[in-house]
């Protein structure tokens, strides 16, 4: 089956048409029509980009599919324009070995709706003791080359060492969630400030992550490893980084849409939507991770997709899970806080949100230029189309979004993973029920 997208807009270089074929671009141009049979999409007024990729997805399953499951997150994702996420560690039990990662990579192949790359652990169980069977993930067929504690700061300086030392051979990278367990203790539950002293609720100050950087990037210097930062939350993290790439030291960031436009003064109304790990931060941080986007201090934009069952999400705030949606969301909201404010341009988005998580995580298939002979995974996009957010039209489980009832400016039209198309109009396409077997390696 082959698909031609008819005028797309694509990235600075005008209109075009793309013609994909055995899920390769074949063609770029000027196309009359396909061979016969052509599945065609008029994109016209829409920009192509290559198909998003998130290095931070929880997709909860094994152990919390009543929250997410593989199929549904990927679902999510599709209709959000990815074609690849990478599931977090935190499940139940924890991608600690090959065969956990074996078994997350085959229940994302069933899906078949993204590439489901998984994260593996740093240390077993999460546990902060032991390292996890980091070679053996590794060397599994699911190719494992990220690997992350996230929800638990791998707080170990030895531990740490260890593991950036021993990813080494692979390129591999530690995707730490920087935050000192000793000063965001088990009670904390926002941003420390004047204002959880006026709302009577525990925080924990934006120094817990910022002192988890600096010895970070020192340890990446010392042992010539990658460091990653997940969701940057904080200026003076920030400013850390900027010293480090300075420096020539091996660290990237990410940051997450809700931590460039949400702040902490959202919590007023206690609502536990809005309590996330990291915390909302002031707008002063909200601004200066904007401005570290725009200028190339923070490497790409992730999700931290975040679903949560209803009975462990409404609660009272400071016993609330953690955790926000975001895979349906994030390109829209990054459309309207960062194009629309002449922040970035679609090639910047192209950078931030595909082709620089594809790098980071090694997949060779994805993040690639949308030109004849690579993968056909496009994302097209109506950037003038103005919706208002509602949770309940998700496909993910999960109804903890905080962006519902907001109105963004840009909405994904269609998925395509390797000329298939997956989504169309935030719904699954019906050719994503297709039987798909075809691989298309590098
Ligand atoms: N980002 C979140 O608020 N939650 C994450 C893990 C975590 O980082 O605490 C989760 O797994 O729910």
């Amino acid at each position: 089956m082959s698909l031609l997208i008819k005028g797309a807009d694509l990235l600075g270089q005008g209109r075009a048409d793309i013609l994909i074929d055995g899920g390769r671009i074949t063609q770029v141009g000027s196309i009359h029509s396909g061979p016969d049979g052509t599945q065609v999409i008029d994109a016209d007024g829409l920009v192509a980009l290559p198909g998003l990729v998130d290095l931070h997805t929880h997709l909860r399953e094994p152990g919390r599919e009543d929250a997410e499951t593989v199929a549904t997150g990927s679902a999510a994702a599709a209709a959000g324009g990815y074609t690849a996420v990478l599931a977090m560690a935190n499940t139940d039990p924890v991608t600690d070995t090959a065969e956990a990662a074996e078994h997350v990579f085959d229940l994302g192949r069933r899906a078949g709706l993204v590439d489901v790359v998984p994260v593996g652990a740093v240390s077993k169980g999460l546990a902060g003791q032991e390292l996890a069977e980091l070679g053996l993930m590794a060397r599994s067929r699911a190719r494992v080359r990220i690997f992350s504690d996230d929800g638990r700061c791998v707080h170990d300086a030895r531990l740490m060492r260890r593991a950036l030392d021993y990813l080494k051979p692979f390129g591999g990278l530690v995707s730490q969630h920087a935050q000192d367990p000793r000063l965001a203790d088990a009670n904390a539950c926002c941003h420390e400030g004047e204002l959880s002293g006026r709302l009577g609720l525990p925080g924990w100050p934006g120094a817990a992550e910022e002192v988890i950087v600096a010895r970070d990037v020192m340890l990446a210097r010392h042992t010539g490893g990658r460091v990653h930062v997940a969701h940057v939350s904080t200026a003076g993290s920030l400013e850390v980084i900027r010293w480090a790439k300075a420096a020539g030291i091996q660290v990237t960031a990410e940051v997450t849409p809700h931590h460039l436009l949400l702040t902490t003064d959202l919590l007023t109304g206690y609502d536990p939507t809005f309590k996330v790990n990291p915390p909302l931060r002031p707008s002063e941080d909200a601004h200066a991770l904007r401005e570290a986007l725009a200028d190339g201090t923070i490497d790409v934009v992730a999700t931290d997709h975040a679903p949560h069952a209803r009975n462990d999400k409404e609660h009272a705030f400071v016993t609330a899970a953690f955790g926000m949606v975001g895979l349906e969301t994030a390109l829209p909201v990054i459309s309207t806080v960062m194009v629309r404010e002449g922040l970035l341009t679609w090639a910047d988005v192209a950078r931030v949100m595909s082709a620089t998580p594809a790098r980071l995580a090694q997949l060779e298939g994805q993040g690639r230029p949308l030109e004849a002979g690579e993968p056909g995974n496009v994302t097209l996009l109506d950037p003038a189309a103005v919706h208002t957010v509602n949770r309940d039209d998700s496909l993910s489980q999960g109804r903890n979004n905080p962006w519902h009832g907001r109105e963004l400016t840009g909405k994904v039209v269609a998925t395509v993973l390797r000329g298939r198309v997956t989504a169309r109009d935030g719904q699954l396409a019906e050719s994503a029920d297709e039987p798909f077997d075809k691989e298309v390696s590098a």
